[in-house]
């Protein structure tokens, strides 16, 4: 597969290692002061880069078209604008907070848990993420995935990363050097506390379920998620 790499930073390195010592081949390369290859040359591309950029590097990708694989968070409040500009432009994508297939399978124990806890009054659910001090958002995309699951099975309404009303999630966001991605949720009672946590030992787990996504993509057409390239 050839593969086009939109942000040239801790991922887009990362997946051309993997990509590479798979037999792939690195077509083309943008960073912030990096410019090598040609789009059009690309199967697939895979962007990460940071939110300022993502919505320009994927819809380039749309108008080229090259399927895009996003992983860059922290611009979703312009998901709807990008899902219309690929219909229009017939593309092919898919955005994932969290690429990796142990983060895909804890994002369903989530919702199973916060579906099995909603009848119990008693216990109060809150979040923490922690991450690299590097890091630009706030909360973590991935701990936003993981609160729209729970508030899809709970009369939770939002999440906030400070001061929570009965409706909202408390989100707690720790920047902790070289931590790679730690997710807890908590169910917490006076009695007892129940805690879900994955953590991530290296980015590798992101990078892989990237590439694995972007040849999956590949010959497709249409806006799919992490799930539908998993089958859960
Ligand atoms: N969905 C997932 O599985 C994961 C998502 N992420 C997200 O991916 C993004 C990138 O993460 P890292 O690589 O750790 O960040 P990073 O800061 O190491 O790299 C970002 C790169 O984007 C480059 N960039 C800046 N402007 C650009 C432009 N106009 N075009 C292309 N590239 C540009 C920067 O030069 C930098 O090299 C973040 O939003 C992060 O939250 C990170 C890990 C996993
Ligand atoms: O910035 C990171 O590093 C990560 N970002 C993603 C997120 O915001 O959820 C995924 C992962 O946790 C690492």
């Amino acid at each position: 597969m050839k593969i086009a790499l939109l942000g040239y930073g801790k991922m887009g390195k990362k997946i051309e290692e993997l990509a590479k010592q798979a037999g792939h081949t690195i077509v083309y390369k943008k960073g912030s002061s990096l410019e090598e290859g040609s789009l059009n040359k690309a199967d697939v591309a895979i962007e990460f880069s940071v939110p300022e950029t993502a919505v320009a590097n994927i819809t380039r990708c749309f108008e080229e078209g090259i399927p895009v694989v996003s992983g860059t968070t922290g611009w979703l409040d312009h998901y709807k604008k990008i899902n219309t500009i690929c219909k229009n432009c017939n593309g092919s994508f898919i955005y994932a907070s969290n690429f990796s297939v142990g983060v895909n399978l804890f994002f369903k124990l989530n919702e199973f848990a916060a579906k099995l806890l909603a009848p119990w009054d008693e216990y109060e659910v809150s979040m923490e993420e922690i991450h690299h001090i590097e890091k630009k958002d706030a909360p973590s995309g991935t701990a936003i995935s993981l609160a729209e699951g729970i508030m899809e099975h709970s009369n939770k309404e939002n999440w906030t990363l400070e001061n929570p009303s009965e409706k909202e999630i408390e989100i707690t966001a720790k920047r902790i050097k070289d931590v790679k991605g730690t997710h807890t949720i908590m169910y917490d009672s006076t009695i007892d506390c129940i805690r879900l946590t994955h953590e991530a030992h290296s980015r590798d787990g992101f990078a892989k379920g990237a590439i694995l996504a972007a040849s999956w993509l590949q010959d497709k057409k249409g806006i799919y998620t992490m799930q539908d390239v998993l089958g859960i």
